[in-house]
């Protein structure tokens, strides 16, 4: 919710008790609050042609890749790792490679090392995939971390983000042991969309909001006067150091000041991590009424991510005529 008012689409949900709400800044979109769990298969059964969701439960839940797809994998939020740890005091497994050793040695022994997760076809293909075959999985919705000193499982596989539950259940990650790394991401069901050229349109708005917000994340608009002889002039000094000069160069514009002298609004785009580095250059070519501004959105010629979902729609289209 946060995120979505961040980039200038609020929600408005009358109260915590209510599943529906509504976004007025987009009207026509019907917000549905659903549990994180559930929304890929909402999705992918086209009772609602977007959401979002982690990228973790997109990849377990979906049924096909065709279903339901990313329109956008990073919205910048809801950071996890889904990773196998084992605890600390199995010295000697460090590695996937120790487990896949353990695994046989528990086979050959007559048992089989059980794994606790909520997310098992996941973790089969991640397991197959690495030679490990032989494991039972324990499937379970919550507190995993607990499953080995329960006893109902001998390692997990669970999301971490700080890694502070697994710390304080004395579990530790294998090295090479992340089977996925996630965020939120926006969701889409392609199918559900293509039929429907007035939701596709308001689809195009929301990832275009989505997009260019996350694209101007990284930048500051600096603005400051400079005086010198001409633009040209004032251009060239503060292109002597490019790495600092704006994403495309700076716009120089003549003040016309009253005091007749010549005076230069130059305005550039720099990244947040550069800040002190151009104010200094600024200062050094002259520059006064140096300001730093946030940037709401930054637009290109076309939203990046709405042109790959409809070239995605295009080609299951394509796929679907050539099977026809
Ligand atoms: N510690 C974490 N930090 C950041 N993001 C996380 C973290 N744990 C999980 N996530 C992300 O948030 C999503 C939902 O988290 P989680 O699986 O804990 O569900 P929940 O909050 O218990 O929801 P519910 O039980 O209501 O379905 C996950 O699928 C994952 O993408
Ligand atoms: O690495 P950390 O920062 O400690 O985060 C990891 C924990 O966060 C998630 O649980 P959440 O808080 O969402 O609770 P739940 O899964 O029990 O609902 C996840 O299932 C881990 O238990």
């Amino acid at each position: 919710m946060r995120f979505l008012a961040s980039c200038g689409v609020k929600v408005n949900r009358p109260n915590s008790r209510r599943y529906t709400g509504s976004i007025p800044s987009l009207p026509g979109i019907d917000v549905l609050f659903q549990r994180t769990a559930d929304i890929t298969t909402k999705v992918e059964e086209g009772s609602a042609e977007m959401g979002v969701t982690g990228y973790d439960r997109l990849m377990e839940y979906r049924h096909d890749d065709d279903s339901v797809i990313p329109v956008m994998e990073d919205l910048g939020f809801g950071g996890c790792d889904y990773v196998l740890a084992v605890p600390d005091s199995w010295l000697d497994v460090t590695s996937i490679d120790d487990l896949a050793d353990l695994a046989l040695e528990f086979h050959e022994r007559g048992r089989q090392l059980r794994i606790a997760t909520k997310y098992p076809r996941l973790l089969r293909r991640y397991l197959f995939e690495r030679g490990i075959n032989y494991f039972t999985l324990v499937p379970a919705s919550g507190t995993l971390e607990a499953a080995p000193i329960a006893g109902y499982a001998d390692l997990i596989a669970d999301l971490s983000a700080t890694g502070t539950t697994l710390r304080e259940n004395r579990l530790k990650i294998l090295d090479g042991g992340t089977i996925l790394t996630s965020q939120a991401c926006l969701i889409a069901n392609p199918s559900a969309l293509a039929g429907c050229p007035a939701d596709l349109e308001l689809a195009r708005s929301l990832t275009e909001m989505l997009e260019a917000h996350l694209r101007a994340d990284p930048y500051y608009r600096i603005t400051a006067n400079v005086q010198g002889r001409s633009a040209d002039d004032v251009s060239a000094m503060i292109l002597a150091r490019p790495e600092i000069a704006g994403i495309q160069g700076p716009t120089v514009a003549r003040v016309f000041s009253v005091e007749e002298e010549d005076w230069y609004a130059v305005s550039l785009l720099i990244r947040k991590n550069r800040l002190l580095d151009a104010v200094s250059h600024l200062r050094e070519c002259g520059g006064v009424d140096i300001a730093a501004a946030q940037l709401s959105y930054l637009f290109k010629g076309e939203s990046q991510a709405f042109a790959g979902f409809m070239d995605r729609i295009a080609s299951l289209n394509g796929r679907r005529d050539h099977h026809a």
